[in-house]
């Protein structure tokens, strides 16, 4: 084993390329690395406009100010997508509520009309819910998965070759429809949700295959590399995204790259904490196979973790419909009853 790791590494993606549009060598070294053997990383200069991130951080500190009837209009629980508004506390972590409420979000489709019983998952496509008399957020949470869309390729065009794969390895699993999500999370000062305890969000991992967070300044957020039983914190640092690897790298890899395992402590009392997780994520009918990797990589792949409270399912659909019925246990039971027991 590797020595353990204390830090999360940072990557500039403005020159992560070479004059002829090439991955460095250097940048790729770093990118294994950080990718392999600490599961999470930050990335710089990934191109957003000046002050779009701060923006994007008070657009949604300023939704969550209003009054709590008008995010009820919200409720997810009307939606068979889990868009939409969730309540404080009403998430579930590791079996105990989250000290967050937040809005998710989707590519904004309409619904399938035909879906065959053996792919419930294609009910997740769908509408997305707005607040019509704050048309601010709508405009900058897209506009913002617009841009974590081109990040997400490219961070991934770049760990394909990492690994040894061509760049465009995996974009046929993202063309046409892909399903990414994003979510615009307020957690609360401990206390205001007592049954969360210091939880902001439980220790968990990532459905897809790149998450991209913005977070504000306020911190909390901690990482578990691969065997190692020291959680590491994940500092804010201004103009950066933090990036970690989801469930379908793990699949794909065999463990070579690990969804690596997370969770937010709750902010101080009285202080509040913004973030805005965008999971780019492949077509809800895609299925990962495994991957052929160069000799040197394939030996230190680590298998795939086999946890029986979460299997992880090739298909990606299926994948991240288990994490939506477990997370959303009200809204799984009015939309999926025969899914839940
Ligand atoms: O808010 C954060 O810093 C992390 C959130 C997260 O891990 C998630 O929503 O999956
Ligand atoms: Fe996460």
């Amino acid at each position: 084993m590797s020595t353990p790791r204390t830090s999360v590494p940072i990557l500039d993606l403005a020159t992560a390329k070479d004059e002829k549009g090439q991955f460095t060598p250097a940048f790729l070294d770093a990118l294994r690395d950080a990718a392999h053997n600490v599961g999470f990383f930050q990335v710089i200069g990934y191109g957003g406009r000046p002050g779009q991130d701060q923006e994007l951080l008070n657009t949604v500190a300023e939704f969550f100010r209003l009054p709590l009837e008008d995010r009820l209009a919200l409720d997810n629980r009307s939606s068979a997508q889990f868009r939409g508004y969730t309540r404080l506390g009403t998430e579930v972590t590791q079996g105990r509520a989250d000290a967050r409420e937040q809005i998710d979000y989707g590519p904004d489709r309409e619904p399938l009309s035909d879906v065959p019983k053996d792919q419930p998952y294609l009910r997740l496509q769908g509408h997305n819910q707005w607040p019509a008399a704050y048309p601010e957020l709508e405009k900058a949470a897209m506009e913002w998965a617009e841009l974590m869309s081109r990040v997400g390729a490219e961070l991934l065009a770049g760990i394909s070759v990492a690994i040894g794969l061509p760049e465009d390895y995996f974009a046929e699993k993202f063309s046409g429809s892909p399903a990414w999500m994003g979510k615009l999370v307020h957690y609360v000062g401990s206390g205001l949700v007592p049954e969360a305890g210091d939880q902001g969000v439980g220790s968990h991992a990532d459905y897809g295959f790149v998450t991209l967070l913005l977070q504000d300044s306020v911190g909390g957020l901690e990482v578990k590399p691969y065997g190692q039983d020291e959680w590491i914190d994940v500092p804010p640092t201004p103009g950066a995204l933090v990036v970690n690897l989801g469930e379908m790298l793990e699949v794909a890899t065999d463990g070579y790259l690990m969804a690596t395992i997370h969770r937010v402590t709750a902010p101080p009392a009285d202080v509040d904490r913004y973030s805005v997780p965008f999971f780019w994520s492949p077509r809800l009918d895609a299925v990962i196979d495994k991957v052929e990797l160069p000799a040197e990589l394939a030996a230190e792949a680590r298998g795939v973790s086999d946890d029986p409270e979460n299997p992880m399912l090739s298909t990606y659909g299926e994948n991240v419909l288990k994490g939506w019925l477990r997370a959303h246990p009200e809204t799984a039971r009015l939309h999926y009853p025969e899914l839940v027991s």
